[in-house]
Parts: structure tokens; sequence; C-alpha cells
């Protein structure tokens, strides 16, 4: 395939390719593309495909880079041709992640090795602060999907007020779609450089924005409690991520300064076209993964608990990966386990006027590198579910 910006012009509609008003491909055979690439899609196309999209993933030998990994074991097109580590560059990626062992998967490098001129689109899975500098470094025809938090923040002042540091691509910052698949699907279309979520906002953002842009909630006492499993906080070695600190007990952690804060109020504040602001406190929970967020709102004069409830089954009622559970049902972070899903629902608290969110998603999934993967479908006009409709792991 030549190039993957000639690529995003291509959409993929009951087993056909088009491209404008033209068909170009019937299921299962091999045709020229006008811009040179050509592959196979099968009308099912789990089955007979050849994988001829090829992904660069930076930060591979980390917890989303495997888990990318993992997911693209099921795409009929995506295959990893360039996998980037830091200390662990030189190994194989079977020695370093033994269950993704059946896959052909490239040796571990060093990104100051890698030759990005072989690769489609690129997810980069890299910490924040590290992934400025190579993002600007990459060619701009490729499709990028930025885990990290690097870019999330459109206000400059206020990622190095919250990074703690200065933001070194500014000059990027301004293409850059944040991409809350479901509440940006149209703008991730166009983009080159999306920002993937953090998985806090992810599983906050979902239940409250619709709730925000159809007035039913206050934009002032929304308090959130979350709970994520220790997966969200990488892989690297920390000495608050030991076993024996973090098994039979919960820990609260960045009170009142969690750098998500920004994000969630930033989203938030969008959709109300006012200034909203949250109250947020993140725990660890002894799990390896899976989140939850407890939102407490105060509604809106005159508005019941029934009208959040339908309006989140409203705006949720043609997604795939969001589901608004029956009345009643509380959602478990065992149900979303391996997933892509965010489950929700709401209830009525027993003070009156005041309403109980609870949102849950797999951090690693929704969270991280199945929100990823859905982004960049969108982004090279594949359907979004491409690689995602994996059965879920329970519990
Ligand atoms: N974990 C989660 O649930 C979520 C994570 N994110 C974000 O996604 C990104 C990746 O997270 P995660 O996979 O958990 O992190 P990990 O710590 O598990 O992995 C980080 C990866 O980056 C590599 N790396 C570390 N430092 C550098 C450097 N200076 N230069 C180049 N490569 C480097 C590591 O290589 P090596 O292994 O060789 O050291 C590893 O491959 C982070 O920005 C994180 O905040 C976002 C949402 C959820
Ligand atoms: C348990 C844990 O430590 N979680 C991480 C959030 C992970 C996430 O969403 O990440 P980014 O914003 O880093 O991309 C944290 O609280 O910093």
């Amino acid at each position: 395939m030549s190039s993957a910006l000639s690529f995003s012009s291509i959409c993929f509609e009951q087993g056909c390719w088009f491209k404008g008003e033209r068909k170009i491909r019937v299921a299962d055979k091999r045709v020229k593309m006008p811009s040179s690439m050509s592959f196979r899609v099968s009308a099912n196309s789990s089955v007979n495909s050849e994988k001829d999209i090829r992904i660069g993933l930076l930060g591979a030998s980390g917890y989303t880079g495997a888990e990318i990994v993992r997911l693209l074991a099921n795409h009929p097109h995506f295959r990893v041709t360039l996998m980037t580590a830091d200390r662990k560059a030189g190994q194989s990626m079977e020695s370093v992640f033994p269950h993704l062992r059946a896959q052909k998967l490239p040796r571990l490098i060093s990104v100051k090795d890698a030759d990005f001129s072989t690769v489609d689109a690129v997810f980069c899975c890299l910490p924040h602060g590290t992934t400025q500098e190579i993002i600007k470094g990459l060619p701009t025809a490729l499709k990028v999907v930025d885990l990290s938090a690097d870019f999330r923040l459109r206000n400059i002042a206020e990622y190095e007020e919250w990074y703690g540091q200065p933001h070194k691509a500014v000059e990027l910052q301004k293409e850059v779609v944040y991409g809350l698949t479901e509440l940006l699907r149209e703008d991730i279309k166009k983009a080159r450089l999306v920002a993937n979520p953090g998985c806090y906002p992810t599983s906050i953002q979902l239940p409250l924005v619709p709730l925000i842009k159809a007035n039913l909630i206050k934009h002032e006492n929304v308090i959130i409690d979350a709970k994520s499993g220790v997966s969200g906080a990488g892989r690297g070695a920390k000495e608050a991520n030991l076993y024996s600190e973090i098994a039979e007990g919960i820990s609260s952690y960045g009170v009142t300064r969690h750098r998500h804060v920004p994000e969630i109020e930033q989203g938030l504040s969008d959709v109300a076209q006012a200034k909203v602001t949250v109250s947020f406190t993140p725990h660890l929970m002894p799990m390896i993964r899976g989140m939850q967020s407890t939102i407490y709102v105060e509604m809106a004069p005159g508005v019941r608990t029934e009208d959040l409830y339908q309006q989140l089954r409203t705006s949720y009622e043609d997604e795939e990966f969001v589901k608004v559970l029956d009345e009643g049902v509380v959602p478990r972070t065992h149900n979303v386990r391996g997933s892509n899903y965010c489950l929700m629902n709401v209830f009525p608290d027993r003070i009156p006027g005041r309403a109980i969110i609870i949102s849950v998603i797999d951090n690693l999934v929704k969270g991280a590198s199945g929100q990823a993967l859905q982004n960049l479908n969108i982004m090279l006009g594949l359907p979004e579910t491409m690689g995602l409709l994996n059965q879920p792991v329970f519990p």
C-alpha cells in the first residue's frame, strides 16, 4: 500500500469497497486500487483475508502495546510490522509477553532505529512526556493514534501546569482530534493525529456528555468516585504498585489534583458551553484490569432519573460499544473484562433531585487500546468494530 492518506477516502459497505460513488471491488476478489494499493477483504472479514495495512507500534512492550497486539490477532487488515521498546529493545515479543507467541511479530527495536517509511499507521503507547517529540518526528503522511496524555489538552498552559513540563510540539496540537469515539466520530474520520482519551475520562464522559448536552444535569456538584485496576499504571516497576501494597486494600490517590481533572472538565465544558467543574477521586483496586466510575449528579429543576435514563438509552441505542443496561441492573467490571464495551446505568438517589450513575470499562480496552483501534479503523474508513468483537473474558 502506498500511503495511509490515500486509503482514508475509501469506505467499506456490505462486503464491498467504495470510493465516492464507484464500487471498486466485490467481496473476496483482489483488485488494484486506484492509488496502487491492493488488498483482499471478505464480507465475513475475519477469514481469508490478507493483512495489508502495516502498523507501527511504539511502546509495544508495555501493557497497552501488548493489548493492541492481542486485539489485532483478530483484525483482518492490520499487521504489526514495527514494534519498539525502551529497556526491552532487542528482545522478542514472545519473550516479553509469552501469551502472544502464536503471532508472527517483529523483534522489539529502539524508536531511534525505527524506519517509519515502512508503515502505514502508528499506535503510540509511550509514557506521557516522551511522546510529543517522537510524534513530531514522524512522516506527516502517517495516521497516528496516541494513547498517552501528551496531546489531549488543547490549552498548552493547562497541559504545562498539570503535567509539569513544557509542551514540545505546540504546532501539532492545533490539528489534534480528541478520540472519544462515540461522541466525536465525525471529526475522527478526518483526523491525521488522534489523542486517545484517558481511561478515567472515557468512563466518565461517556455517561455525562449526553446528559449535559440535553441540559438534564447541573454543571456544578458533579462528584466522581472512580476505581481502577493496577494495569492502569503501566508495567514499569513502582513501589506503590507492588503486590504487598495493593492486595487486600484500596488506596485513594491524586486526591484533589489528579491530572485527568482538566481532561474531564475540558470535554464536559465543551458540550455545556460553560465551565463545568468536577470533584474527582481515583482509587487503586486489588485487581489487574477494570474500571468503575460512580458519579453523583444534581438534576436540573423538574428533571427525573427516568429522564436521564431515557436520554442515555436514546443517545447510545445505535452504538455497538456503549450499552445502557436494563433499569435497575448494576454494571460490573467483570462483564467488560477484555472487551471494548462501556456498560452504564443510572439510579435514583435517596436524596431528592440527585441521581447516581455507574459506568464500567476495561481500562486497557475501551480505556486505551480498544478505543485506539476503534479510532484507527474510523480514520482509515474501515468498519469501526473490526478486530473488536471478540468474546469478553469472564470473570
Ligand atoms: N495502562 C492503561 O490502562 C492506560 C494507559 N494509557 C497511556 O498509554 C501509554 C502507555 O501505557 P502503558 O502501556 O500502560 O505503559 P507501560 O509502562 O506498560 O509501557 C510503556 C512502553 O513505553 C516504552 N518506553 C518507556 N519509556 C520510554 C522512552 N523514554 N522512550 C521510548 N519508549 C519508552 C516501554 O519500553 P520498555 O518496556 O522497554 O521499558 C514500554 O514499551 C501511557 O501514556 C499511558 O498513560 C492510557 C489509558 C489507559
Ligand atoms: C491506576 C493508574 O495509575 N491509572 C493511571 C491512569 C491511566 C490512564 O488513563 O492514563 P493516562 O492519562 O496516563 O493515559 C493514573 O491514574 O495515572
